[in-house]
């Protein structure tokens, strides 16, 4: 039986199972074994295609964040884009076979936002079908999914994207369960529950699951009591796992009713628009903004005034290190230490080292050995 095949018997075996607390662990066995073969699927289809990037449609990353839109066709992607990146005429097309991924760049508070549309070919990919796979690998690297959903059609639309997404282990607006897990050489299973579990995820169900991915020897602290069979899923299969911010943005508002704009708009992480009516746009970009939560920095060099409409942009909680890795690889080597004026400073200016975590709108002075 062929790994697609595998795949569709667990889903009629999972669909004709009721569920309830006598076939919990049952059920919790059959997501794990779909887990591993949907993974055994995406990287068998990846090697042979000579990888994700093999067959050139990965987008090369460029600026200072990612967001990719992801929506069923004639949802209003390419209105959008029309409409946020400023870079229209330098737009490049890249056209593989069946497949176009148009980067555009959105400039906003100094920052140079990539966008790329991934027009509406993500679903079928957690089965194999069509060039979806590609497509997942390049939803990956992004920063923040923008979801654009057509106000007018049923709420099946994203029900839809969101399971292929969860099939391909994108989880959307969710942090990492809080579970450690480590393998071992030796020493058996060991599984330990910082507080007694108030749900599914039990120790015979982990010991279940890890024998059935063959692991033998493992360290489990599961440190959330909430935590469920899904998230020890998984954290088993990590490295196949991306935690990504997801915005719901409902276009076509214009041919709603308002009470159907109100409920829509207060779903959460959602925005609502209509690119032809030209509503919400500045909305969108200012939440996409908000969602990609990065910071502006001013260098300024010692006795002239910053240069506020040029700032470097990196990611909230990032540190004086990791801006100068931003800089330049070898930078580091070179930085002696900053002076720093804003509110992560205790006193204006404060002399800090690479350690030092900056806040948005932070002015630096950089001193080189
Ligand atoms: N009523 C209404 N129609 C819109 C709106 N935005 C876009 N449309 C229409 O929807 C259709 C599809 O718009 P596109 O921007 O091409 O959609 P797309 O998602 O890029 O479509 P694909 O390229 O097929 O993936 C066009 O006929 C638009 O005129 C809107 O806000 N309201």
């Amino acid at each position: 039986m062929g790994i697609i095949e595998k795949i569709k018997a667990i889903e009629e075996e999972m669909a004709r199972t009721q569920k309830n607390k006598a076939t919990e662990h049952h059920l919790g066995l059959l997501k794990g074994k779909l887990a591993r073969y949907r993974q055994q699927l995406l990287v068998d289809e990846q090697a042979s295609s000579g990888g994700a990037g093999g067959s050139g449609f990965e987008v090369a990353k460029s600026g200072d964040a990612r967001a990719v839109l992801i929506g069923y066709p004639s949802v209003g992607k390419s209105s959008l884009l029309g409409k946020i990146t400023s870079t229209k005429s330098e737009i490049a097309h890249y056209a593989f076979t069946t497949l176009t991924s148009v980067p555009g760049v959105m400039k906003y508070q100094g920052a140079e936002i990539q966008i790329v549309d991934l027009p509406g070919i993500i679903y079928g990919a957690s089965q194999g079908k069509g060039r979806g796979r590609q497509v997942v690998a390049t939803a990956r690297t992004a920063d923040l999914i923008l979801m654009i959903l057509d106000a007018t059609k049923s709420k099946h639309q994203r029900e839809s994207l969101e399971k292929e997404l969860e099939a391909v282990g994108i989880r959307l607006n969710k942090e990492k369960p809080n579970i450690y897990f480590k393998k071992k050489e030796t020493g058996g299973i060991k599984i330990n529950f910082q507080s007694p579990p108030q749900n599914n995820l039990n120790e015979n169900v982990i010991k279940l699951l890890l024998k059935d991915y063959k692991i033998h020897n493992a360290e489990v602290l599961v440190r959330d009591s909430n935590c469920t069979i899904d998230d020890f899923i998984d954290i088993i299969n990590d490295q196949h796992r991306n935690y990504i911010k997801c915005l719901y943005v409902y276009n076509k508002i214009d041919a709603v009713s308002l009470e159907e704009v109100d409920r829509l708009a207060r779903e959460p992480n959602t925005v609502v628009m209509s690119c032809e009516m030209d509503l919400g746009i500045e909305d969108v970009v200012e939440e996409i903004w908000y969602q990609l939560n990065l910071s502006r920095v001013y260098t300024k060099k010692r006795g002239i005034k910053p240069k506020f409409d040029d700032p470097l942009v990196v990611r909230n909680n990032s540190t004086i290190g990791d801006l100068c890795h931003s800089i330049h690889r070898d930078f580091k080597d070179k930085f002696k230490y900053a002076m720093v004026w804003g509110s992560s400073a205790k006193h204006s200016p404060q002399k800090c080292g690479l350690n030092h975590k900056i806040h948005d709108e932070d002015v630096l002075t950089l001193f080189t050995k």
